[in-house]
């Protein structure tokens, strides 16, 4: 009987019958590597469970391996190739469209790659950003600069019935999309009526995510650099705080709804007192709220180092109740709103304090990638185009448990990613911030 929990079949276009341009091995030992078949397959859970009284590891969760097969489903030279950037952007967006453009052109000998201009308003119909023609030499250096050279946008990725109509009319057969859960529903929605339509165009995405909030990835591309790139301004915001008299250093970092980057940034630069995040919900008056927890740490230490993720806090301000082109609702700026707080609380008590408030948000957003982030962008490109020459579709390229693997969108899409304040992440940011488990009275 099988105990599955997850759906990770992968759907593909139809039979892989041609020969893949790339040589490979098949046969292990012989000092070359191999070709990754469908049915090599990498255990989702590497926890054990106790059955019978015996601790066994759960066999029936697993994924099937990333990497080059030996029979593909298209022929390299119909292959029409787009790319396309979406949602915020991220750092690595160019290494990953170097990587892919680099695959499909030196390992797959495809000559056609368009490059879709800000995200999937590039294929609505009344887009007037022409394709851009992408070989190895346009991508050449890319990777050196932050952003993406498409150029990306929110909205317009409801509109599947357009896209697929521009999908046909370009003649592209294969779609490369990079972006987050918006991005990726939309690549499912955009199969779907591939399907719909009896069409051979795979869709396969690059999941993209600077909140780290993607389930089913270790950790996604551009946020080793994020939390790099936040550092700096802890380490300003403590200097700042121990020079002056009792002065409190507020930093602002992204998370909507999960706050991986400020723990992750709480445990690299370990200045931070207090890490608030969306999934830990605080108060902020009474005695064991924040401001009262600050002022101890005030009149002890003499300085406080406050680091705070976008989506933290929301509850005290009523919704904004606005929202962005692709329907994200817009929120409070937490940062501002504490600043304003603490001084207010601290001018009440009598207690002079020195506020200085950092938020390097988009200077986090835009940097280039480092080198880690470089050699996991690269990997997750060609990573996508070898699946979508197999003819995969609807799918991701995902690194679980350190392992390169073929994701379906739908399932990789179904929960978002968030700290558990009962989880070992956690833990370890509270021992080194040292502040209180709760800070609910
Ligand atoms: N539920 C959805 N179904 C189909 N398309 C969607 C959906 N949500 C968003 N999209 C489309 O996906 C694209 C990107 O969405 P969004 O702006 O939310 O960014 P994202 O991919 O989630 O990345 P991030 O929010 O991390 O920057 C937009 O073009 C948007 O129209
Ligand atoms: O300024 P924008 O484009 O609305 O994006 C802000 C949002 O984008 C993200 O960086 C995700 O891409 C979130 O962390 C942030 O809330
Ligand atoms: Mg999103």
């Amino acid at each position: 009987m099988s105990n599955k929990m997850f759906d990770f079949d992968i759907e593909t276009l139809g039979e892989a019958k041609i020969s893949s341009p790339i040589r490979m091995s098949r046969n292990n030992g012989d000092g070359m590597a191999d070709y990754v078949s469908d049915e090599d397959r990498i255990l989702y859970s590497v926890q054990t469970h106790e059955e019978d009284g015996v601790r066994k590891p759960l066999l029936d969760d697993t994924m099937e391996e990333a990497g080059p097969r030996e029979k593909i489903y298209f022929n390299p030279s119909h292959v029409h190739a787009a790319i396309c950037t979406c949602g915020g952007i991220c750092p690595g967006l160019n290494n990953v469209i170097r990587a892919v453009v680099r695959c499909f052109w030196y390992r797959y000998g495809v000559r056609r790659i368009s490059g879709i201009q800000y995200g999937y308003l590039g294929l609505l119909e009344n887009s007037s950003w022409p394709l851009i023609p992408l070989d190895p030499d346009v991508v050449d250096d890319i990777q050196e600069k932050g952003g993406t050279i498409l150029g990306s946008a929110r909205g317009g990725g409801k509109q599947v019935e357009e896209i697929v109509d521009s999908l046909e009319r370009l003649n592209i057969n294969i779609l490369i999309t990079i972006g987050g859960d918006g991005t990726l529903r939309g690549a499912y929605d955009i199969g779907e009526e591939i399907k719909r339509r009896g069409l051979k165009i795979a869709v396969v995405g690059v999941p993209k995510t600077i909140d780290n909030d993607l389930s089913f990835i270790d950790s996604s591309f551009g946020f080793d650099t994020a939390v790099a790139s936040a550092v700096p301004s802890v380490r300003g915001a403590h200097v700042e705080a121990k020079n002056s008299i009792n002065g409190i250093g507020l930093v602002k970092v992204m998370g909507r709804e999960s706050g991986y980057i400020a723990a992750h940034t709480s445990l690299a630069q370990s200045d931070v007192n207090f890490c608030l995040i969306p999934e830990s919900p605080f108060d902020l008056d009474g005695p064991n709220g924040l401001l009262e927890h600050v002022k101890r740490r005030i009149l002890e230490r003499g300085h406080a180092v406050i680091l705070v993720a976008e989506g933290a806090g929301q509850e005290f301000a009523p919704p904004t109740g606005e929202t962005d082109a692709s329907g994200n609702i817009k929120y409070h700026d937490i940062g501002i709103f504490l600043k304003e707080k603490l001084k207010s609380y601290f001018k009440d008590e009598g207690i002079p304090t020195s506020i200085k408030y950092i938020d390097p948000s988009y200077i986090i957003r835009s940097a280039p990638a480092n080198s880690y982030d470089s050699i996991y962008c690269a990997r997750l490109g060609a990573h996508a185009v070898h699946a979508a020459m197999a003819g995969k579709t609807q799918c991701l390229v995902s690194r679980v448990n350190n392992q390169f693997v073929y994701l379906p969108i739908k399932q990789a899409v179904s929960k978002r990613s968030h700290v558990d304040i009962e989880g070992t992440l956690w833990r370890d940011v509270l021992e080194n911030t040292r502040q209180p488990f709760s800070m609910k009275n």
